[in-house]
């Protein structure tokens, strides 16, 4: 691998990312509204919280819905940063420290794709110890454990039910895993995923809104693919992945997509994407001559291939927070 001098590089890229006149508002659809309300009811009937966010992002975890946080308060509670294979693991000791600080003390990192990951065995015996250990108050008489998984949408909610089952009950998929935020809408199924103790879980249909305190918050979600990419825009993101990957450092893709060297101009690079990647378009062009039609790179694909690269780890491993 090529090393670049980042020092001198540095003093080329951009140090703010201009997000223009964007609004977050409407980012998040409606029926995440709906779907709050139908777990924060649910609640009664759950002994321990799973909450679960991107180990890539992990700074979201106390700023999801404040009201909802209220309820979640007087539950054992877990807290899994998933999709640790695509995190700069480096990072983890600090954000352990960090957590630890905030008062958060059961904290796993998980890679649910992942056959059998160890920390996804952890799960059971430290959401039973955590239930045992505490009052359960009227479900005292219920020999069953209820536990409710909540997170932004596409964060792997899905996926950790299933790597539960699989580890647990050596039983396949039961909750749909999607490429797109907003898979899970059939509102808290109700799936076991132990027998001995018995556990189920509630599948919530992913719809934790979160706080987003600023443009750039909103931007990371969507990165991680938490948002529907036309909501956002390509294009935008396509630009803040290119503006990440420099103040991170994280150059491979220079080398994956024949560049000469670190670059901040997206046009550009979406240009060598477009080249390396074979994807043109013909337009139609008016000359002194007449019409005729050209070939042009076609950026809108090539945003979309550099966007499903970083989301499968293959610009390097990152840590957005
Ligand atoms: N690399 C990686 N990808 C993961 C991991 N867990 C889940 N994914 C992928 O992330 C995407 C979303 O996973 P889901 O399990 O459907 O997420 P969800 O939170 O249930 O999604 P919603 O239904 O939209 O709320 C899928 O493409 C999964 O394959 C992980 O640990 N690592």
């Amino acid at each position: 691998m090529r090393i670049y001098h980042s020092l001198l590089n540095a003093t080329k890229f951009r140090r703010v990312f201009d997000f223009g006149e964007r609004e977050v508002a409407h980012w998040f659809p409606g029926h995440m509204a709906k779907g709050l309300k139908q777990m924060r009811a649910s609640l009664k009937k759950v002994d321990c919280i799973i909450e679960i966010h991107d180990a890539r992002i992990s700074f979201l975890w106390q700023r999801i819905n404040p009201s909802f946080q209220e309820s979640l308060d007087v539950r054992p509670h877990l807290l899994v940063l998933n999709k640790v294979d695509l995190a700069d693991t480096s990072k983890n000791q600090s954000i352990m420290k960090r957590l630890e600080r905030e008062g958060v003390r059961n904290v796993l990192f998980t890679d649910c794709l992942r056959q059998r990951d160890e920390n996804v065995k952890k799960i059971v015996p430290l959401v039973t110890e955590l239930i045992e250990s505490g009052s359960r108050f009227h479900r005292e008489e219920d020999r069953s454990y209820c536990l409710m998984v909540i997170g932004v949408p596409n964060v792997g909610k899905s996926s950790l039910i299933n790597a539960v089952r699989r580890t647990y009950l050596k039983k396949g998929k039961a909750s749909k895993v999607g490429g797109e935020p907003g898979i899970t809408k059939a509102v808290l199924t109700k799936i076991q995923v132990c027998d001995r103790p018995i556990i189920h879980l509630l599948d919530t249909p992913g719809v934790l809104p979160p706080k987003i305190e600023n443009i750039e918050t909103g931007m990371k979600l969507a990165l991680c693919g938490t948002i529907l990419d036309h909501l956002v825009g390509e294009d935008i993101i396509a630009d803040y992945l290119l503006f990440s990957l420099n103040r991170l450092e994280r150059f491979s893709y220079v080398e994956k997509y024949n560049l000469e060297e670190p670059c901040d101009d997206i046009q550009h690079v979406l240009k060598c994407i477009a080249v390396k990647l074979g994807k043109t378009k013909r337009v139609k062009a008016i000359t002194g001559v007449g019409n005729i039609t050209v070939q042009m790179p076609d950026y809108s694909a090539a945003a979309y291939d550099f966007i499903r690269a970083f989301r499968k780890g293959e610009l390097g491993k990152v840590m957005l927070d």
